[in-house]
């Protein structure tokens, strides 16, 4: 399967950890999805839309032979199935699942725009992606995401609250 794609998670109603660990399973088990690799499990502070519960955020890495338009009906039925609830905008979520990169391409569609447009400002999202892909840079230009974390104020909004132990889709699935 020949395309790469960065994800995130977020979650911050009910059993958030659970919620996320069901994401990558139900993604990891669908036959043109492989997660690759999966970040450490974070607690952050809500951006956006303030009067709501903290979060636990993480960021994936999927093979997949989907196109990225295929890759959004995919997370958005997954969040169905998890019982994903739209009434806020920015509100409370089961489960949030966001397309960040895929591959290197600049993508600008009625549902899509990828890299996700709100994605540089994001110390959950960045902090994560870091994580897993340290020398990564913003697509098509010579800007290393981590100096654009750098400049970030909402850094210390985002704690480590599950360290991952090793690498691969399930490292956050030992007890
Ligand atoms: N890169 C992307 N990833 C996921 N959804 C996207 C993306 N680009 C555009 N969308 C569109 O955004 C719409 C709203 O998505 P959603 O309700 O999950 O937003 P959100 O995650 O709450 O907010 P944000 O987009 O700021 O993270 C979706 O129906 C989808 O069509
Ligand atoms: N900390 C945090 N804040 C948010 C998040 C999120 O995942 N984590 N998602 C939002 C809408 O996608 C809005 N605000």
């Amino acid at each position: 399967m020949g395309n790469y794609s960065y994800l995130s998670i977020g979650s911050n109603i009910g059993d958030r950890s659970t919620y996320i660990k069901e994401a990558i399973l139900l993604l990891d088990e669908i036959k043109e999805v492989n997660v690759v690799q999966t970040s450490s499990l974070y607690e952050t502070a809500p951006v956006g839309y303030l009067d709501q519960p903290q979060f636990l955020n993480a960021v994936i890495l999927v093979n997949t032979g989907f196109s990225a338009d295929e890759l959004l009906s995919v997370c958005q039925e997954i969040e169905r199935k998890l019982g994903r609830k739209r009434n806020i905008h920015w509100g409370p979520r089961t489960i949030d699942l966001d397309i960040l990169l895929y591959n290197h391409e600049n993508i600008e569609t009625e549902r899509l725009s990828v890299p996700h447009p709100r994605m540089m400002e994001r110390a959950f999202v960045l902090v994560p992606l870091l994580e897993i892909n340290p020398t990564i840079m913003l697509p098509n230009t010579d800007t290393p995401l981590n100096n654009i974390l750098e400049k970030l104020e909402d850094k210390e909004g985002v704690q480590l609250w599950k360290q991952k132990s090793g690498e691969g889709a399930y490292v956050l699935f030992e007890s």
